[in-house]
Formats: C-alpha cells, sequence, structure tokens
C-alpha cells in the first residue's frame, strides 16, 4: 500500500441512511453495496447492527455477498453493540468492527452524562473485546472537533493501546473549517504519534458546507482515510460527498499527490442508482454527478469549448461515467453552438439559411424554456426544407379571440410579395378563424383536405407540429408549420401549402408558356 493512497469509507448505507425519509431494504442495500464494489471502495460501512434485527441482516447479507471491499458494522461502545456489529460482519472476506463514543464535554455533561475517566473506561472494554474478535478495529471519537485536545489524544492513545487499527477524527456537527481542522488534525497526530501502522481517518458533515473542504484540508494534513457518501447524503446537512473528495484529489494531485484508486467512471450510475433508492433528487448543479456537470449554455462558454474543451471543462465527463459534455442551446446560446448542432444533426444548410434559422431559434428561446434537437428539426423542415427560397407569402402577424365553444375572430396579416395585407375573419374555432382570413386576405377558397396537429416535444411548452394539405384550383399541396403556439403552427402549415400551390401554379404555367414557344 503506497504511503499515499486515500482509502475511501463509504458510508451511504449507515449515515446516508441516517438522513430523514431514507429507509432502504435488505435488497436495496444489497444494489448500492455491489456498486460501491465495483467502484473500488475500500471500506463499505454496511449499517449499525444494533439498530434493528433488519439492520443487522443487511449488514449479514452485504458481508456474505460483496467481495473486495472491508465491510464495516458500527457499534457503540456497549458490549451488545460490538457483539451485534461482529455478528453482522463476521463472515466478510475482510470484516472490521467500528466503535465509537463522544469525547467532547458537551456531550459528556448532557448526553452519556458521563466523567472522562468512564469514557476511558468504555473505550478500554470496548476496543478490547472488538480486537478480541477481529484484527480490523476502527475507533471514532465522536464530536472530536469540539473536544478538548488533550482528552481526545489521551482517549485515541488508549485506543491504539487496546488494539484500533484506525483512528478517526470526526466533525460530528460540520462545525470546523478547513485551515483550523487541519491544524487540529495534525496536532492530535502528533500528540497522539500512533506510528506507521495506523491508519487516520476524518468524517465531516456538512452544515456549514465545509465537509468536502474539511476533508481535503485533512488529507493534506496526514489523514488517509476519509469518510464519505455517495451524492453527500447523511444526517442533517449530510456527509462530505465522496465524488466530490475523490475527483478534487484526482484532478488536483499533480506528480504525486494523495490519490484514491477508485475507478471515478463509476460515479455517474451509482449516483442514479442511490438517487432513485432513496428518493433524494440529485440538483441539476450538484458537482460531479448533477445533469449539468458537463453542460453549457452560454454561447461564449460554448464556443470555447466547441475549440477546445479545455477552457471550460478541467475533467473529461467521461472519467465519471457521464455522457461527454452538452452544449445545450438556449436562448444565452451562439451561432457557433447553433451552426455545430444543425452539422452535427447531419444538415449541410447554406450560411444564409443557417442565419434565417438562428433568428428564428433565438426567437423560439423566449418562448421555450429548452430547444431540444426535435424542435430543431422542426423548425428546419418547416423554415428551410419547405419552400422558403420561393416563398410568396409570409405570415407577418395575426390576432385570435375566442367568443364561447364554437365562435372565434382572427385578424390576420401576411406580406404577399412586398404588399402588406390584413383581413379579419369568424370562424367556428380559432385555427377555421385563422383560415378564413387568409382565405378573404387572398379572394380565394382553397379546400383543406386533412389536417393533424401533433406535439415535437412533451412538456407544457412543447412545439406543435400543424400538417395539412389544401386543393385549390385542381392542384392540390401539403404544408407544415410548427411553433409553440398550435394556432401560428397552424396558421404556417396554411400560407406554407398556399406558397407551395402558388409554386406548383407557376411551375405550370412556365410550362406552357415554353410548350407555346415552341
Ligand atoms: C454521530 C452518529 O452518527 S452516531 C450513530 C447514530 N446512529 C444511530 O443512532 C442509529 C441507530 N440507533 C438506534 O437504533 C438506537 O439509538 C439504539 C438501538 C442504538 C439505542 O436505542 P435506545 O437503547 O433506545 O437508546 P437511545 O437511542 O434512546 O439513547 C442512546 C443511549 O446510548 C447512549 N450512548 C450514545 N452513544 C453512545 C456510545 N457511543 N457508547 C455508549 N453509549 C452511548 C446514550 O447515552 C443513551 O444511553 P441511555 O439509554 O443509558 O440514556
Ligand atoms: C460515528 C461517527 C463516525 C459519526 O458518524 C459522526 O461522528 O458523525
Amino acid at each position: 500500500m503506497t504511503p499515499d493512497k486515500v482509502r475511501i469509507f463509504d458510508t451511504t448505507l449507515r449515515d446516508g441512511e441516517q438522513s430523514p425519509g431514507i429507509n432502504l431494504n435488505r435488497a436495496e442495500k444489497l444494489q448500492i453495496a455491489r456498486q460501491l464494489a465495483r467502484l473500488g471502495v475500500d471500506v463499505i460501512e454496511a449499517g449499525f447492527p444494533a439498530a434493528s434485527e433488519g439492520d443487522l441482516e443487511s449488514v449479514r447479507a452485504i458481508a456474505r455477498e460483496v467481495k473486495g471491499p472491508i465491510v464495516a458494522g458500527l457499534a457503540r461502545t456497549r458490549n451488545e453493540d460490538i457483539m451485534a456489529a461482529w455478528e453482522g460482519v463476521r463472515h466478510a472476506e475482510r470484516p472490521r468492527i467500528h466503535t465509537f463514543i463522544a469525547t467532547s464535554d458537551i456531550h459528556l455533561e448532557h448526553k452519556l452524562r458521563m466523567s472522562r475517566d468512564e469514557v476511558l473506561e468504555e473505550v478500554r472494554r470496548a476496543v478490547t473485546l472488538a480486537r478480541s474478535l477481529t484484527d480490523d478495529v476502527e475507533f471514532s471519537a465522536e464530536d472530536a472537533s469540539r473536544s478538548d485536545p488533550a482528552f481526545l489524544a489521551q482517549v485515541l492513545r488508549l485506543a491504539v493501546e487496546c488494539g484500533a487499527r484506525t483512528l478517526n477524527v470526526p466533525d460530528t456537527v460540520g462545525y470546523a473549517v478547513p485551515a483550523e481542522f487541519g491544524a487540529f488534525l495534525a496536532d492530535i497526530m502528533a500528540r497522539v504519534d500512533a506510528g506507521r501502522d495506523v491508519i487516520w481517518s476524518v468524517h465531516c458533515h456538512d452544515d456549514l458546507g465545509l465537509a468536502v473542504a474539511n476533508s481535503l484540508e485533512a488529507v493534506r494534513c496526514g489523514a488517509r482515510q476519509v469518510e464519505c457518501t455517495v451524492n453527500g447524503l447523511g444526517e442533517r446537512a449530510g456527509n462530505a460527498a465522496m465524488e466530490e473528495i475523490v475527483m478534487a484529489l484526482r484532478v488536483r494531485r499533480g506528480a504525486d499527490g494523495p490519490d484514491t484508486t477508485l475507478d471515478t467512471t463509476v460515479f455517474q450510475s451509482l449516483s442514479g442508482l442511490v438517487s432513485r433508492l432513496t428518493g433524494f433528487p440529485v440538483p441539476p448543479n450538484k458537482a460531479i454527478v448533477g445533469r449539468n456537470a458537463f453542460a453549457h449554455e452560454a454561447g461564449i462558454h460554448q464556443h470555447g469549448v466547441l475549440r477546445h474543451r479545455s477552457t471550460y471543462e478541467i475533467m473529461k465527463a467521461e472519467d465519471v461515467g457521464a455522457p461527454s459534455s452538452r452544449l445545450v442551446l438556449g436562448k444565452h446560446s451562439g451561432r457557433h453552438a447553433f451552426a455545430s448542432r444543425i452539422e452535427a444533426m447531419g444538415y449541410a444548410l447554406e450560411p444564409e439559411a443557417v442565419e434565417e434559422l438562428f433568428v428564428l431559434f433565438k426567437n423560439l428561446c423566449d418562448r421555450k424554456e429548452m430547444v431540444t434537437d426535435d424542435d430543431l428539426e422542426a423548425l428546419i423542415v418547416d423554415e428551410v426544407l419547405s419552400v422558403s427560397s420561393q416563398k410568396r407569402l409570409v405570415l407577418k402577424d395575426y390576432m385570435v379571440q375566442s367568443a364561447g365553444r364554437d365562435r372565434a375572430t382572427a385578424t390576420v396579416t401576411l406580406m404577399d410579395g412586398d404588399a402588406e395585407k390584413t383581413d379579419a375573419a369568424t370562424g367556428n374555432g380559432p385555427v377555421d378563424a385563422v383560415f378564413s382570413a387568409v382565405k378573404r386576405i387572398m379572394s380565394l377558397e382553397p379546400k383543406l383536405l386533412s389536417y393533424r396537429i401533433e406535439a415535437v416535444t412533451e412538456r407544457a411548452d412543447a412545439m406543435g407540429q400543424a400538417s395539412l394539405s389544401i386543393s385549390l384550383d385542381g392542384v392540390s399541396a401539403a404544408g407544415r408549420g410548427a411553433s409553440t403556439d398550435v394556432i401560428e403552427a397552424s396558421l404556417k402549415a396554411y400560407v406554407n401549402a398556399l406558397n407551395r400551390v402558388f409554386q406548383i401554379q407557376e411551375g405550370r404555367q412556365v410550362a406552357r408558356a415554353m410548350e407555346g414557344a415552341c
């Protein structure tokens, strides 16, 4: 074992499960434990076997079935807890008993109601008993960071004398700040002077949002085990998030800094699994495993990432098992990202067409939270691949008023070449009214042969895609239109179909004229 290896002690199944609202059954715990083993954590704290028969059973199942990591069970210093912990872990490949008692005066006076001597006696008895059962005993001094350093050192020295091989210095209530915590740990390590066979550990809570920072500072000061949880779950504000600590060590390691041996590509799927089984969602902006951790929406960032990923990314999404970084198109996006997405979707458009689409896309962004590939496809089909080049009619504006179930009035403004034309009409619904207004503007009576509207995407602000066909003077044509507004989508489809009719009529006239000329 290299001296710079940092051991990852996962306590998702014990401290993580202490989050109010989380209750995992045996099958769920086993599923998580298997994934923790795949990730390569050094220790799985599988539970607190004295807590309940169910907890004991879960710990026992993990100890029997999950190979690789050390399997630990937590125990108070009471004999019955230690025996229960042993019952839980004894069948593991590498069993550990983790026993603890508080060392701060606040806890001694108000909670345990024990003197310092009584606590020392608890430690002596508990560690000795645990050590008689297994070689691997961890001792934790609960509320260490608020304890008198002299007494804390005395307790830890005794734990080592009785056989503990891992000494844990928890910041139980998340009170520590990094520089102070590092100095505190270094001072305690010097006072105890436990030698090279003892591993120093920390266990930080996130009450001030400093659990990860405190853990990293502890590693800098000599800790070689970090206790943490997936997604930072845990009592109150949670524990230090494992994925954040591990990636911070990896990314900032330099040539020979301390590191873990985890397969970090498991992080994303494990985070999702834990989130689904606990019902605790992962915030989109959560470091490492959040949905947005490798997503860019701002045009300037997207341009930078397209040129070189390192401009705005400090690690590879693939390294934490996330899909490669995403450029999310939204109202903050710019032309570079937009053009790149169109190209990636397989469209080779002229720069003028891309520019035209970009303007429409920005308008769409003001109406829609996020623009998907389906939305873009609808825009491309609607605006570019339809008859855009020879458009005679262009929809400029429209207004609809619905007056009761079967009556609506619409005013529509179209550009017919350079001429702006407006007219109003009524109809037996808003779509019928806008179609009638167009008919009045053009003094034409096209027959509606078919009409369909469907949502392109699934949310309330989804793009609607209208498809219809009309016939006029023996010419039939289909039209399509897309918009977040179904009336507008229908109107665009109607205008699109009329433009096609005109185009066909124009083509026939040219053909006739050519025939005449011959
Ligand atoms: C900081 C941490 O996360 S520590 C781990 C916290 N996790 C848990 O508490 C979850 C599991 N706990 C449980 O299921 C229960 O609390 C049990 C089964 C352990 C104990 O339940 P109960 O016997 O009903 O006791 P209760 O929880 O109400 O009180 C805790 C008792 O343990 C004592 N105690 C607390 N910590 C320790 C310790 N480390 N060593 C010895 N005794 C302790 C308290 O002084 C109190 O003693 P008392 O009953 O003589 O007054
Ligand atoms: C039992 C110890 C490790 C603990 O959970 C804490 O102090 O927060």
